[in-house]
């Protein structure tokens, strides 16, 4: 078999299908551990090469990726929609949302500077003068989810080379066409050979490989907590960033402006096929509005537009795979066993799953406690604030959480209570822009990213103490 230009044994690849049709879309290498082991060798040794790669070449690198980027947005999006599940629309976006990444990445590059310390402060020390100053970890090790698979691999790519590193990318075995494409640009940008590797293949087999190799110094790890778990627990000592799942909650108070947060709300829980980190899960909304807002919310998630991703008018593709919408259809069900009502939705064909809303569901059901990552939202009226902020934090989860209020005093109490790593005010917790630091509590995370909290990460401080 011919891939990317050399002869490959078919045996040494894998497929990847648009989840739309089960079309065959494109072979990718079917990587070994040895090949992991390799590409880390390779990134070692740039890193070794270059480094003293100074800033102004850095920054011209990340800057001519973005250009040839959008030189070819159309194919980016194109290769986003064909390969995952977001329509076109929302591909475009995540196209736009990458290069802004990068943009960032070479604007925090030049910001990438240390302090000087006032040793004098200490007595004795009135003779010294110095300063810290932070250096690259030298490789990064970085395994990405399938639902964002362009602007997930930007966000450990562009800090990576914005602060000096070299990196080694594992992309979701589903999505990995997104990420080769990025490499793509990397390369045509000028990006030195071995700075950045994008190696496809099983999680599970090549995700140890590169997590305990001596020479990957940082592990930035995007995806689900089981995998997340075996991450950490396969890294020992090394920096780590986890950015994992959430079941997000939004709070819907009766003095907000309600068609704003129905509307919010239907975006948030429904877009990219709520297979979103930060898509809503749970709304509680309080009781003298509850059934206006239900009301309001069926009708528009009724109207949504679920079919083929390549349409301008569609609002709704396939998830990932059509096992995915089985298990999403079996924890509905599971809760409608338990007494939930289904007041939207609720119906399967094939890898589609039409947006849906739960009603009078048990909080101890699947669906409440753990992340759907699909399209299915599960509505409770409350009494108080006070009980939507205690029922929001009663899952293991903590990413991000909104409030729809015009109350200061209600904003504030939500603000200081959600145990969460971001609130969203009138907004629900589907909110991101690229350089705030994301991440959150509990089985949500470890560390943030958000470029400049990236950089963090794949940097060290060194001190100097000069004595005069
Ligand atoms: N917090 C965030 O920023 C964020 C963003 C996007 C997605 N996510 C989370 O990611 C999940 C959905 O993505 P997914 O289905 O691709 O997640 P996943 O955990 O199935 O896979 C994520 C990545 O880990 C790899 N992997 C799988 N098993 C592994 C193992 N044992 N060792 C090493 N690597 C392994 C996969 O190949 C993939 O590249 C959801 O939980 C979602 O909330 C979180
Ligand atoms: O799925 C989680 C993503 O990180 C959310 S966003 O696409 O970056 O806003």
């Amino acid at each position: 078999m011919l891939l990317a230009g050399k002869w490959v044994d078919a045996a040494q690849t894998f497929g990847v299908y648009d989840p739309q049709d089960n079309r065959l879309i494109a072979h990718v290498p079917l990587s070994t551990k040895e090949d992991m082991k390799r590409a880390i060798d390779e990134a070692e040794t740039a890193f070794q090469r270059h480094k003293d790669w100074p800033t102004h070449e850095r920054i011209k690198v990340l800057k001519a990726t973005v250009e040839y980027m959008n030189e070819n947005k159309d194919l980016y999006a194109q290769t986003i929609a064909t390969e995952g599940s977001k329509t076109i629309t929302e591909a475009r976006g995540e196209v736009k949302r990458a290069m802004q990444t990068l943009e960032i990445s070479a604007e925090e590059a030049r910001r990438l500077k240390g302090e000087t310390i006032n040793f004098d402060q200490n007595e004795g020390s009135e003779n010294r003068v110095g300063y810290y100053y932070r250096f690259p970890v030298g490789v990064v090790g970085a395994i990405t989810p399938f639902n964002d698979p362009l602007n997930l691999v930007a966000h450990k790519v562009g800090p990576a080379i914005a602060s000096g590193n070299a990196i080694v990318v594992k992309p979701a075995s589903v999505t990995p066409l997104s990420a080769l494409l990025l490499a793509d640009a990397f390369e045509a940008a000028g990006l030195p050979k071995g700075m950045l590797s994008v190696i496809t293949g099983s999680g599970s087999e090549l995700g140890e490989t590169l997590v305990q190799h001596p020479a990957v110094k940082m592990v930035s790890f995007t995806g689900g907590l089981n995998a997340g778990e075996k991450v950490a627990e396969q890294s020992g000592i090394k920096h780590i960033g986890m950015e994992l799942g959430s079941n997000s909650p939004a709070i819907v108070m009766s003095d907000c402006d309600l068609d704003d947060a129905v509307s919010s709300c239907v975006a948030g829980s429904f877009g990219a096929v709520g297979q979103n980190c930060i898509g809503v899960q749970r709304i509680f909304v309080e009781r003298n509005v509850y059934d206006e807002f239900v009301k309001k919310m069926v009708f528009q998630t009724k109207a949504l537009k679920v079919g083929d991703k390549l349409l301008h008018d569609t609002d709704v593709g396939p998830l990932i795979t059509e096992k995915e919408a089985m298990r999403v259809e079996d924890w509905v069900n599971d809760a409608v066993d338990q007494g939930g009502q289904i007041l939207a939705g609720g119906v399967r064909k094939g890898a589609f799953y039409s947006p849906t809303i739960l009603a009078d569901v048990p909080e101890s059901a699947k669906i409440v406690k753990e992340e759907i990552f699909g399209p299915v939202v599960s509505v409770f009226p409350v009494d108080s604030l006070e009980e939507a902020v205690e029922k929001a934090n009663s899952v293991d989860y903590g990413l991000q959480a909104g409030i729809f209020t015009k109350n200061l005093d209600h904003a504030f109490y939500a603000i200081q209570h959600l145990e969460c790593g971001g609130v969203m005010v009138n907004d629900t917790s589907d909110y991101r822009i690229d350089e705030m630091p994301f991440g959150g509590v509990k089985n949500s995370g470890l560390g943030r990213e958000g470029i400049r909290f990236s950089i963090e990460t794949m940097t060290e401080p060194k001190v100097v103490a000069i004595k005069l």
